[in-house]
């Protein structure tokens, strides 16, 4: 099972589809339009940052059973990131500690390898594609879902700074299976045909050596 991981916008769900046809190999997708508890989310963060992630957990782990089945399935998001924004927003304030230690417990457990099982929960390759906060925020603007936009709520911006910031020690602290950085900012695998080539060649390199 390969895995893509990546802030906001970093194009995570653009490189399943390019990696997953490349491969021929099924792709599974973290649905965002029809998440309704996001919107709430970002409107009221105190009320709704546990459930969102209860939420998030609960879908992550039915990606990864069904992904389960093909070693070179691709999934558009890692279970693991979604601990990196909650631990983030109970800092904010948004969670309290009784339920970032629930979280917490809960996420070791549903992860835990059992003995005999046929598969494993955990990734065979992490692919992160770093991209530069500007970066970041000119995609969540191109891409235009108005609940994450700053202009909505200028202090939106300092949540993103502060995620940008803690994925470059979340992504060196990741020890789950081998990893990988893509760079999306010299590599826009989107819209340049040869950087896309360069990804996927990079990716398939980093598979034969696994
Ligand atoms: N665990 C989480 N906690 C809070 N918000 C989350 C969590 N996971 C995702 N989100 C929010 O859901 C939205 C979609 O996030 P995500 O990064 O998965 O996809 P994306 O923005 O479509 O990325 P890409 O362009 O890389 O495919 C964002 O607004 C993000 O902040």
């Amino acid at each position: 099972m390969l895995v893509l991981s990546g802030t906001i916008g970093a194009g995570k769900t653009s490189l399943t589809t390019l990696l997953a046809e490349h491969l021929n190999k099924p792709a599974f997708y973290e649905s965002v339009d029809d998440n309704k508890i996001l919107p709430l989310f970002y409107q009221n963060p105190q009320k709704y940052a546990f459930l969102l992630q209860i939420y998030f957990l609960n879908k992550r782990l039915d990606n990864i059973k069904a992904a389960n089945a093909d070693d070179e399935s691709v999934l558009d998001r890692s279970i693991f990131e979604d601990s990196l924004l909650f631990h983030l927003n109970a800092d904010l304030g948004r969670a309290t500690s009784t339920e970032v230690d629930i979280y917490d417990s809960l996420l070791a457990n549903m992860m835990q390898e059992l003995p005999d099982a046929t598969h494993k929960k955990n990734p065979d390759l992490l692919i992160h594609i770093n991209i530069s906060f500007e970066t970041m925020l000119e995609r969540i603007k191109k891409r235009g879902r108005s609940y994450e936009q700053i202009d909505h709520d200028p202090s939106l911006y300092k949540y993103y700074q502060e995620l940008d910031q803690r994925y470059v020690d979340w992504y060196n602290a990741y020890d789950k299976s081998p990893k990988m950085q893509i760079d999306g900012d010299k590599l826009d695998f989107v819209e340049d045909p040869a950087a896309r080539d360069q990804v996927l060649h990079l990716i398939d390199e980093k598979i034969a050596s696994l």
